[in-house]
C-alpha cells in the first residue's frame, strides 16, 4: 500500500464526518501560511518608508496591513486548534465505527485466533481513532508551510538568490532525516506491539477480579508482575534506541540551522554597512531566514505526524480489508434457509485449526436426522466442541461438506445459518449487564421490544434460576456485575445517591442464565448444548435436563456432555474417536456393543456405586 492511500482514504473519512470543519481549516491553513509573509513585506515596506521619512499617508497602509495580520493570526490559532480538535473527534467516531463493522462482518473466529490480526486491530484501535485527525493536521501543516516558504523564497529570492539557496539546501538533510527517523519509529511500534500485547495481558492479569483468587492463593503476584516488567523493559529499550538516534540526529540538525541564520544575518548587516541593501531589506533577510526556517521546521513536524498517522491508519484499512481467510467467498451465498425438514449431514468432514496444526476430525461422517435427539461423546479433546463450531460456521471444514437438508452450508450466509441455531456453549459468556439482558441477548429483538420481561421470566422459569434472580436486590433488573456500579439504581441528578455494587451469581446460577439464554430460541431447528449442565449440582442437573427434554421434544438437538447419563434418552449416541465417528446406537446398543461408550458409561456408574458402598 503506498503512502497516498492512507492519506486520500483518511481524506475522505474526514470529508465524510465532518466536511464544513475540513474546509474552515483549509482556510485558516492557507490565512495563517501567508500571513508570516505578507508581515515580512509590510515590514520591510514600513521600515523603508520610516527610513526615507515618508508622509502618513504612505506610512498607514503597511501599519493597518500589519494589524489586519496579527489579527488573522491571533485568530487563526484559537479557531483552527478548536476545528481540528472537532473534526479529529467526529473522525475517530467515524472510524471506530467502521473499524468495528468490520470486525462484526468476520463471520468466523479464527482471525480473532491470528497474533498478527490481533497485533493490527489494537494498533488500529488504539491510535487509529486519532490518525485521520493526525493526517488532516499534517497535511494541512504541510500545506502552511509550503505558503509560508513559497513566499519567504520570493521575497528573499529579491534580496539574495545566493542566500535563498543556502536556507533551503540547509533543510533539506533534516528533511530527509525526519523521514528516516519516522520509518524507524514504525518499525519499532510494530516490533514493540506483540511486546506491550504481552505485558497488557500481565497487567490485566494482575487486576482481574476472575484471576485474583488463584494469583493470590499461589502467590503468583510478584511472578506475573516480574513478567510484566520484563517486557515494559524490552519494550522502553527499543524506543530508547530510537528517541537516542533521534536526539543525536535532531541536535546536529539544530547547530547546522543555527549556523545558516547566524551566517545569514552577519552577511545582511555587513551589505547594509557598505550602504548596497537598505534597513528594510535587512528585516526582510532577517524575518525570511527565521520564517522560512519555521516552516522548514514546521514541514519537518507535519511530515513525521503524517508519515506516523498513515502508517497507523494503514492498519486501519488493513482491518477494513480483512476477510474470514479460508470462506469460500466466491460462491454465491444463498440468502435464506428452509426450516430443517430431513437431516443434518456431515459428509466426510475434516478440520485442523491452522495448516500446520494436527487433524482434530478426520472424516467424520454423521447424520443427525430432524427431529431427533443425537447425543456426542468422546474423551477430552476428541473434537465435539470442534463439531459443534463448524456446525455454528465459525470455523470452515477443511475438507468436506455439512449438509442442511441436502444445502452445503458452505454456500449459506453464516447469519442465515444462525438464525436458525440455538446453543449453549461450553464457555458461555457472562456480561456485565442486567439479569434480564443477560437472558435477552439470547433473542436480540427483545433487547429492543418494550414488555420483553415476559419472554424473559418465562426462560428463567424453565431454566430454574427464576427464584434466585427475583431474590435479587433489584430482581431481574439488578446489574450482575463485579467492575461496575450499578447506574440504573438511582437517578443521574442525584450527586449524594450512594455508589450500588452490582450483584453477582455462581457458577451454577450463571450457567442456568446461559440455558435460559439459549431457551429464548428453544423455537430454532437445531439446540445445541455442549456441557450445560457441568456445574450444576444434581438436584439442578435432574431439573434442567427435564426441562431441556420438554423444550426439546419434537426438536432437533444435539447434546454433548460428559454425564452420560444426562444422554442416555438421546435418540442417538455417537462416539468420536480419533477424530472419526466410533460407535453409533441408541444407550442400550451401545451398552452391548461394550465399545467406548460402555467403557465411559461404567467408569462413571461404578463412581457412584462406590460412593454408595462406601456410605
Ligand atoms: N481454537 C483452537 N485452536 C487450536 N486448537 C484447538 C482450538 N480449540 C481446540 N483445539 C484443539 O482441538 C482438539 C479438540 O478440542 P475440542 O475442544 O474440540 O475437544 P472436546 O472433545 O470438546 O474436549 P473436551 O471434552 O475436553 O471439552 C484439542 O486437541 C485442542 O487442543
Amino acid at each position: 500500500m503506498t503512502r497516498t492511500r492512507p492519506t486520500f482514504e483518511a481524506l475522505r473519512l474526514v470529508g465524510r464526518s465532518a466536511p464544513w470543519h475540513l474546509a474552515g481549516s483549509w482556510a485558516i491553513s492557507a490565512a495563517s501560511g501567508l500571513a508570516p509573509v505578507a508581515a515580512a513585506l509590510l515590514t520591510k515596506t514600513l521600515l523603508d518608508a520610516v527610513s526615507a521619512h515618508a508622509a502618513w499617508s504612505v506610512l498607514l497602509p503597511p501599519l493597518l496591513g500589519l494589524a489586519g495580520v496579527a489579527v488573522v493570526l491571533g485568530a487563526a490559532g484559537p479557531v483552527g486548534t478548536y476545528l481540528e480538535a472537532e473534526l479529529g473527534r467526529r473522525a475517530g467516531r467515524l472510524a471506530k465505527q467502521d473499524l468495528f463493522a468490520a470486525v462484526q462482518g468476520l463471520q468466523g473466529i479464527a482471525r480473532f485466533e491470528d497474533p498478527r490480526f490481533q497485533s493490527r486491530l489494537r494498533l488500529a484501535e488504539s491510535a487509529g481513532g486519532n490518525s485521520p485527525g493526525s493526517i488532516v493536521r499534517g497535511s494541512l501543516g504541510l500545506a502552511r508551510a509550503a505558503l509560508t516558504t513559497a513566499g519567504m523564497v520570493g521575497a528573499l529570492l529579491v534580496v539574495s538568490p545566493l542566500l535563498t539557496a543556502a536556507v533551503v539546501v540547509a533543510a533539506v538533510p533534516a528533511l530527509l532525516a525526519e523521514l528516516r527517523l519516522n520509518r524507524r519509529r514504525m518499525q519499532a511500534e510494530w516490533q514493540t506491539e506483540p511486546i506491550e500485547r504481552r505485558e497488557f495481558f500481565y497487567t490485566s492479569l494482575l487486576s482481574d477480579v476472575q484471576a485474583a483468587k488463584e494469583i493470590r492463593l499461589f502467590g503468583l503476584g510478584t511472578f506475573f508482575a516480574d513478567r510484566m516488567l520484563t517486557e515494559r523493559r524490552r519494550a522502553d529499550a527499543m524506543r530508547r534506541a530510537v528517541d537516542h538516534r533521534d536526539l543525536v540526529l535532531q541536535g546536529g540538525l539544530s547547530v547546522m540551522t543555527a549556523a545558516v541564520a547566524a551566517l545569514g544575518l552577519v552577511w545582511a548587516v555587513a551589505r547594509a554597512a557598505e550602504g548596497s541593501v537598505s534597513v528594510g531589506e535587512v528585516s526582510l533577510v532577517v524575518a525570511a531566514i527565521a520564517g522560512l526556517q519555521s516552516a522548514l521546521a514546521g514541514a519537518v513536524t507535519a511530515l513525521g505526524v503524517l508519515h506516523h498517522a498513515t502508517s497507523v491508519f494503514r492498519y486501519h484499512l488493513e482491518v477494513l480489508a480483512t476477510d474470514d481467510g479460508g470462506r469460500s467467498a466466491a460462491a454465491p451465498a444463498i440468502e435464506t434457509l428452509e426450516p430443517l425438514r430431513s437431516a443434518i449431514v456431515l459428509d466426510d468432514v475434516w478440520f485442523r485449526y491452522t495448516e500446520d496444526s494436527p487433524w482434530v476430525l478426520r472424516g467424520v461422517s454423521l447424520t443427525i436426522p430432524a427431529g431427533s435427539s443425537v447425543g456426542l461423546v468422546g474423551r477430552n479433546g476428541a473434537g465435539k466442541s470442534t463439531l459443534v463450531k463448524l456446525l455454528c460456521r465459525f470455523y470452515e471444514p477443511t475438507r468436506g461438506r455439512i449438509l442442511w437438508d441436502g444445502v452445503d452450508l458452505a454456500q449459506v450466509r453464516p447469519d442465515v445459518l444462525r438464525e436458525r441455531l440455538g446453543a449453549v456453549f461450553q464457555d458461555f459468556m457472562s456480561y456485565e449487564l442486567s439479569a434480564t439482558e443477560n437472558i435477552a441477548v439470547g433473542d436480540r429483538d427483545l433487547l429492543v421490544r418494550p414488555h420483553a420481561g415476559e419472554e424473559v421470566r418465562a426462560a428463567a422459569e424453565r431454566a430454574g434460576i427464576a427464584a434466585d434472580l427475583e431474590r435479587l436486590p433489584r430482581g431481574y433488573d439488578t446489574l450482575l456485575s463485579r467492575v461496575f456500579f450499578d447506574d440504573s439504581a438511582g437517578s443521574e441528578d442525584d450527586a449524594a445517591q450512594p455508589e450500588v455494587h452490582g450483584s453477582y451469581l455462581s457458577g451454577g446460577q450463571w450457567q442456568k442464565l446461559a440455558t435460559a439464554r439459549a431457551l429464548m430460541r428453544a423455537d430454532r431447528d437445531l439446540m445445541i448444548l455442549d456441557e450445560p449442565s457441568s456445574g450444576l449440582d444434581p438436584a439442578a442437573e435432574r431439573d434442567l435436563h427435564q426441562c431441556l427434554a420438554r423444550a426439546r421434544h419434537g426438536r432437533t438437538n444435539l447434546l454433548v456432555s460428559h454425564r452420560l447419563g444426562a444422554l442416555r434418552d438421546a435418540d442417538l449416541l455417537v462416539t468420536l474417536v480419533d477424530g472419526r465417528v466410533g460407535e453409533s446406537g441408541t444407550h442400550d446398543a451401545l451398552l452391548a456393543l461394550d465399545g467406548l461408550y460402555a467403557e465411559l458409561f461404567r467408569a462413571q456408574a461404578s463412581g457412584y456405586q462406590m460412593a454408595a458402598e462406601a456410605s
